[in-house]
């Protein structure tokens, strides 16, 4: 076969549909430099910040919402979905696409269509249990489903012959020597080299719950020498945080540099959403999930194993917090030995190369 000459990538919403999508799509450069890439957003999803900072064609198709639950008459019936795949298969057509790949998100739907109807081959890349609305979908037009983690072929019927191939994760993160750029990180965030770090992400819209509970800490932990490097993540409210305490407590919007946090933290504290998971586990890094309550158990689902496996630790949403945290966190940052024990089980469970594996699979789609 030849090489690849025009991609359409299509998924959206938040960046844990985008962030794999980016990823891939520098594989696909990586592999082809003369490749056309053309990603499929949505005008409101956080694509719209993320893709062009990462430099690829982003081309918006008219939004409608699915509901949460699994309905086909949507395919035939409304005006809207008619709208957006005919968008879709224009801009397909205009790039002479070879293979749509998508990352699911509302915006997948009209492309999973549109390259049905043009008999384009379509691949699925999918990180959750239940998979989500959009790419069940999706599954409909296609059988080469991609997933992300074991559990998830184990877990979900519709999932049971998708092909296993890890999470496209950035290079920054996979090809990161956490204790080399370490230094140059908490010089970065103006935390001390001497004290243990505590990095705590809500994933990419953060997590009120968490914001609060851990702003509500600060004190405990600044006294137990405990320092703070905490992302409110994008659509959260600014929360307070006292600022007379003896350690850092660093607080940032949003990272566009994830993997200065990563490389800073010796524990991280975060939502349990698929690309955290594949990301602290492919760092080895330890981690406390405190799973999104109110996502069919998805999130829950993501971290049991890496919990089982020894890599980190599980509490429910309505137990994270102040005296939680002062009982169990406390220790756990201060314990050096339980922190390396815990980061290699993390890393066992964790992969590198789902950039790579996604690529095999989607060339033998178009082979
Ligand atoms: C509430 C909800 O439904 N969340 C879902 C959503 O999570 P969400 O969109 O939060 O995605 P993930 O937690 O999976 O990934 C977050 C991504 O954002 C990046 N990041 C985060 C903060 C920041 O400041 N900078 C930054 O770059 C992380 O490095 C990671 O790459 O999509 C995931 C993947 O489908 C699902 O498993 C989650 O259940």
């Amino acid at each position: 076969m030849g090489p690849l000459r025009s991609v359409v990538l299509a998924g959206g919403g938040t960046g844990g549909h985008i962030y794999p999508l980016l990823a891939f799509a520098d594989a696909l450069r990586r592999h082809f430099p003369q490749i056309r890439i053309t990603t499929l957003g949505s005008p409101k999803g956080m694509e719209n910040q993320l893709i062009p900072a990462a430099g690829y064609d982003l081309r918006s198709i008219p939004a409608f919402q699915l509901p949460r639950s699994l309905n086909l008459d949507l395919l035939r019936t409304p005006d809207r979905m008619y709208r957006s795949a005919h968008a879709a298969g224009e801009i397909i057509d205009e790039v002479q696409a070879e293979v749509v790949v998508g990352f699911g998100g509302y915006v997948s739907v009209p492309a999973y269509l549109a390259a049905w109807r043009r008999e384009l081959p379509i691949v699925i890349h999918e990180v959750n249990v239940p998979p989500g609305v959009a790419n069940r979908m999706g599954m409909k037009f296609t059988k080469r489903v991609a997933v992300g983690f074991p559990h998830q072929l184990e877990q979900a019927e519709a999932l049971r012959n998708a092909r296993l191939v890890g999470v496209p994760l950035r290079t920054g993160i996979t090809h990161m020597d956490r204790p080399a750029l370490r230094p140059q990180a908490l010089y970065h965030f103006g935390l001390r080299p001497d004290l243990p770090v505590l990095f705590v992400s809500g994933g990419s819209s953060g997590a009120r719950t968490i914001n609060l509970a851990v702003a509500a800490a600060a004190k405990r932990l600044a006294h137990a020498g405990i320092q703070v490097l905490h992302v409110q993540g994008g659509r959260n409210d600014p929360f307070e945080v006292p600022n007379d305490l003896p350690v850092p407590y660093v607080v940032v919007p949003y990272l566009s540099d994830m993997q200065l946090g990563y490389a800073a933290a010796d524990l991280m504290l975060c939502r349990g959403g698929a690309i955290t998971v594949a990301e602290t586990t492919a760092l080895g890094l330890p981690a406390i999930y405190v799973p999104y309550p109110f996502s069919n158990q998805e999130q829950r689902r993501n971290a049991l194993p890496v919990v089982e496996a020894g890599g980190g630790l599980l509490v429910d949403n309505s137990e994270l917090t102040p005296d939680w945290i002062e009982r169990n966190i406390v220790p756990l940052a201060r314990d050096r030995q339980r922190l390396a024990q815990m980061g290699t089980a993390a890393a066992g469970y964790g992969r590198r190369d789902g950039d790579e594996q996604l690529l095999r699979f989607v060339l033998e789609a178009v082979s």
